[in-house]
This record gives C-alpha cells, structure tokens and sequence, in this order.
C-alpha cells in the first residue's frame, strides 16, 4: 500500500498523511538501531503497520476523548489513533528506547500523546474511555490490566490474529462483558475485538 493508496482508504487530509509521513520516515531510520518492528514488514509498513492500526479508528466510540494504548512499540495502534485524531492518547511502553522513539514522534508530529515509559503493571495513567493493545498479550492478561485502567462504561479495543476465540473461551469463566468481532482489513486471519460492559464474574 502507497501512502496515497492510504489516504483514499481512510479519507484522511493532505495534513495528516504528512504527519503519518513523518513518522514512516523516522521508523526507517531508527528501526536498524532499535528493532522497533520487524525488518520484513519494513516494506509494506503502510499496510502491516498504519493501515492495520487506521482501522480502529472507525470502531472507537463517539465521544471518547482519554485512549492508553498498553506496550505500544514503535506506536501501534495508540500513536497512529492520535495522529488520527484522538485527542488525548498515553502510550504505555516499558522500552525505554522505543520510549524515545515514541516521544519524538509525538513531537515531531504535535499529536497529542504522552509516553509513559513504564511498565503497564504501575503505569499512572488517568482513567481511559477506551483501552487499546496489539501483539501485546493474551486475553487473560489484557482483561485485568484494562479493567484497572478503564471509566466505568468503557471500551476494549484489541486487534487480534486467529487465536481470538480460543483466548475468548480462555476467559469466559473469569469475565463478564460484550464482545463484538470486526474482521480485520489488513490481516485475512485477524478479528478485532471490540469489548464492552467488561466486569470480573
Ligand atoms: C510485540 S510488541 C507490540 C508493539 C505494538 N503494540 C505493535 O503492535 O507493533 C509488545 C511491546 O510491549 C512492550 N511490553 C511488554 N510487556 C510490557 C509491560 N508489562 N509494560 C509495558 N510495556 C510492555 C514491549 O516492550 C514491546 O514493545
């Protein structure tokens, strides 16, 4: 995918594909120092990477104004949510070198973003309408850490692979909650969960 092909997929202005620019040009220049991202998704970066965390845009409820984004990496899904438009995003990465990286880009980019570069386990961030990880951890490890984190009424977003329904059977003893699948647009395997109304059984 083009970052032209990008902008007609997601509709986004000349503005915020500069940004996005920016950014993809900064993964490849960091990425040989600190492995933000494998170096074979390199290429497709727009695709496996902007596009894959793009799509969860559109699943975010109306209103949300508070996004952490648990283990961030190199700012996916979180950092590109901001750019996007989510006004006010935390980035949860305990690397203290991706940590930088996502802090540059923030920067360089004036998306509205702090980095807490900490683990996930004492992150201090201020209660989130929606809580989002990718490539992160399981069900069972997500669950908690997000209950702890969200407003009461909030919102789950996990992109997942093909494990999605075991990991959902894993859980089901342990949770209440909503749970509804959107196929991913980039991953012919991948689903992402959008979960609601998440409360310890
Ligand atoms: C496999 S990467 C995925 C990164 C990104 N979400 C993505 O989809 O490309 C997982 C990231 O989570 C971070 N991480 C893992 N456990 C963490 C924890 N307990 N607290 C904070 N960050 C953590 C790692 O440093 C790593 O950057």
């Amino acid at each position: 995918m083009s970052p032209q092909q990008f902008q007609s997929r997601f509709g986004v202005s000349r503005e915020t594909l500069t940004k996005l620019e920016v950014y993809a040009a900064h993964l490849q220049k960091w990425n040989p120092a600190i492995n933000l991202v494998s170096k074979s998704t390199l290429d497709d970066l727009w695709s496996r990477h902007l596009a894959d965390s793009a799509q969860v845009f559109s699943l975010i409820p109306d209103g949300t104004k508070v996004l952490v984004d648990l283990g961030s990496g190199a700012g996916f899904p979180g950092l590109v949510l901001a750019i996007l438009g989510v006004p006010e995003v935390h980035l949860v990465e305990s690397d203290v070198r991706k940590a930088a990286f996502l802090r540059e880009v923030a920067r360089v980019t004036g998306a509205p973003a702090t980095v807490h570069p900490v683990r996930i386990e004492v992150a201090d961030t201020p209660p989130a309408d929606v809580v989002s990880a990718r490539a992160l951890a399981e069900l069972a490890l997500l669950l908690p850490w997000a209950h702890g984190m969200l407003k009461p009424g909030g919102t789950c977003l996990f992109p997942k692979g093909r494990t999605a329904e075991d990991e959902l059977t894993a859980v089901k003893d342990s949770w209440n909650m909503r749970v509804e699948r959107f196929p991913s647009q980039t991953d012919p395997a991948g689903t992402i969960l959008r979960i609601s109304d998440l409360a310890p059984r």
